[in-house]
């Protein structure tokens, strides 16, 4: 097996490019993705990354209908509840475009009472994509979009907590998460790093020592490190300049 490939740094001179490539590059996997295969599996995060979807509203050639989302984190709270992944990313782009809603995966809020069963039926919604029409051990999502946090955690996995060495499982839960709400699920690292096309989004000056630890000093080990996919899988940073501000990480110009 190959060592995973370095991740490639993207970095825009302002949000609304950063914004407007990060749509580019979403419609180009897609458009692959369709041809390959007839759909397109994408995972969310939440936090700030909603808010840098908006250039996937009105964009021409994305084909919302061949869409498969699935939230990569989600916090166990209803689901119009302020604090939860799916409702930021319903403001932020589903209420906006013409998706159905039977192609977007929710967590079954119903199942809160039991964290244990709530991830293990989010599981079987994975199971049920992927596993039944790729026979894969893990699912391999076309793109994975995901944040990093100022403690470096990314999705819910936070520095130093013993999921971070879950190795068997798709979905997990945690009831101790040091970030509010404390109860979530959340993909493992085998699920992210089998994704195709793992982007993290990095946006504002407050990202910029994140990325100094994690990019250049990945030997920290934070959470967001250690997302390296495995090859032919890719990471990406797509960050904006007040975010790579003090990087010394090399950056690769965006073409597509
Ligand atoms: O709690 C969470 O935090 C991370 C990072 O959020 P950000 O606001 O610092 O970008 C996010 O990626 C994750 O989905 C979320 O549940």
């Amino acid at each position: 097996m190959h060592a995973p490939s370095a991740p490639i740094v993207y970095s825009f001179v302002n949000p609304e490019e950063l914004v407007d490539s990060l749509a580019t590059f979403i419609v180009k996997a897609q458009k692959e993705s369709i041809e390959k295969k007839g759909r397109f599996t994408i995972a969310l995060s939440g936090g700030s990354l909603p808010k840098q979807l908006g250039g996937l509203v009105g964009k021409p050639g994305v084909k919302w209908d061949k869409w498969q989302v699935y939230y990569a984190d989600e916090r166990v709270v209803p689901l119009d509840h302020e604090d939860s992944n799916h409702r930021l990313c319903v403001e932020e782009l589903f209420s906006k475009v013409p998706i159905p809603s039977q192609n977007i995966h929710t967590i079954d809020y119903s199942l809160a009472d039991d964290l244990e069963e709530l991830a293990d039926a989010y599981e079987k919604e994975l199971i049920h994509e992927f596993a039944q029409k790729d026979a894969a051990r893990f699912p391999v999502f076309d793109v994975i979009l995901l944040g990093v946090g100022p403690d470096g955690h990314t999705v819910s996995l936070f520095p130093g907590h013993e999921l971070l060495s879950e190795e068997d499982r798709w979905v997990a839960y945690i009831t101790d998460s040091p970030k509010p709400p404390a109860q979530r699920i959340t993909f493992t690292y085998p699920v992210i790093n089998h994704g195709a096309r793992v982007v993290f989004v990095a946006s504002g000056a407050g990202k910029a020592d994140t990325l100094v630890t994690v990019l250049d000093k990945p030997e920290e080990g934070l959470p967001a490190s250690r997302v390296r996919p495995i090859t032919p899988g890719q990471v990406y940073w797509f960050v904006d300049e007040p975010a790579a501000s003090k990087l010394q990480y090399p950056r690769t110009a965006f073409r597509l």
